[in-house]
């Protein structure tokens, strides 16, 4: 970098390392330009080799994006990483949402912390059916009160150090929880993650427009850094209600239905819930289904808002084995299905005569 004078470059420069130097449009002019374009101050990144030959021996790298804050993609990756845990499978959970880490909460490690060895940070074990690990920068922070506000520069070397400095051995599914959004971390894993071969990206959205518009944006970043999608999961679509001691009032009349009524009502409510939309979009020909479609990606289905569920993330249990008739349970082990169906193949690590194509599931 001798003849790249950093004092002279022009605002706005992109960095001597950036693709971009020597020809963004902040170079024009610049005295390091023909320097930076001959990629004089472009040092080699060895982190995609590293995190690549980290997770050499998992087999199903899974990450779960959002494009906004608070719909349920720590929730999905929680559950899914129990579920799949419960099913027999080897399991890690990377938790990289550096602002806002609720995994250590929602599977039940909260004050738990770290270990380094000489082979890289042991992942913290969940006591629970299967086995289970998981790195989260929830166990770096001295309390759950505290914030973690960093600069951009910061919170990725926080991520590289996550992605490689890890010893998660041998893993059937690594399931990454990522911050909302299309930031700078994002892009960060993103970036890293395809080079390591994942397998794909869990997208979570609720409804609303407004929590559509931004996976919209997500979708999009996934096709232009060609990350695959297994699919878009519906979160919070309905309510379920379960009514009992309803009484039917005539409108008319302002009284009680008939005796028969209410006892064929009563006998009905024994077997059925009442469901309604929890947030309506704006065109119902325009939910999340519809916008995986227009995008060509799955629609993995829509689990409803769920008492129990939120109550398992605050217990940090597997829901579905904790109350397994719960509202979500069913159409979480449907969603769960279809991403295993989605899962490209890949081959066993060290088995190199068990590649038939099938996904152990
Ligand atoms: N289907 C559901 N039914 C009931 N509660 C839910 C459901 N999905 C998520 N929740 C609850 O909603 C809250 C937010 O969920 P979660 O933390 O998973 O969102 P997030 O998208 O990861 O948020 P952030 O991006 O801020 O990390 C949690 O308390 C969770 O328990």
């Amino acid at each position: 970098m001798s003849n790249i004078d950093a004092s002279k470059a022009n605002a706005g420069c992109v960095g001597p390392s950036s693709e971009e130097a020597g020809r963004a449009a902040a170079c024009a002019g610049c005295p390091n330009a023909a320097a930076c374009a001959s990629g004089a101050g472009r040092t080699i990144d060895e982190t995609p080799a590293i995190v690549r030959a980290r997770l050499a021996n998992v087999r199903h790298k899974i990450v779960v994006l959002s494009g906004k804050g608070g719909v349920g993609k720590s929730t999905v990756a929680c559950q899914v990483a129990f579920a799949l845990a419960a099913k027999g499978h080897a399991v890690g959970l990377l938790d990289v949402d550096i602002c806002g880490p609720s995994v250590p909460r929602m599977l039940g490690l909260t004050g738990r912390g770290v270990h380094r060895s000489s082979t890289g940070w042991s992942p913290v074990f969940v006591d629970s059916k299967g086995e289970l690990g998981v790195m989260s920068v929830g166990f770096l922070l001295p309390d759950n009160d505290n914030a973690v506000i960093w600069r951009a520069p910061r919170k990725n070397g926080l991520i590289k150090q996550f992605l490689t400095e890890v010893d998660w051995g041998d893993l059937d599914f690594l399931v990454i929880d990522t911050p909302p959004g299309t930031s700078d971390e994002q892009i960060t894993i993103a970036t890293y993650l395809k080079l390591a071969d994942v397998s794909g990206a869990i997208v979570v959205t609720t409804p609303q427009e407004i929590s559509m518009q931004d996976v919209r944006k997500e979708l999009n970043f996934c096709a232009k850094s060609k990350l695959p999608v297994l699919g878009v999961v519906e979160n919070m679509a309905t309510v379920r209600t379960p009514l009992t001691d309803v009484r039917f009032i005539d409108k008319r009349t302002g009284n009680d239905d008939t005796p028969a009524i209410q006892e064929r009502l009563a006998e009905f409510l024994q077997t059925h819930d009442v469901c309604v939309d929890a947030f309506v979009p704006p065109d119902k020909n325009a939910g999340p289904e519809a916008m995986a479609k227009a995008f060509r990606v799955p629609y993995l289905g829509a689990l409803p808002l769920d008492p129990e569920l939120t109550k398992a993330c605050e217990a940090g249990v597997y829901f579905a084995d904790a109350t397994p008739n719960s509202p979500a349970a069913k159409p979480f082990q449907k969603a769960l299905d279809a991403i295993l169906a989605a899962l490209p193949p890949r081959p066993v690590p060290g088995d190199d005569n068990d590649d038939d194509g099938e996904i152990e599931k």
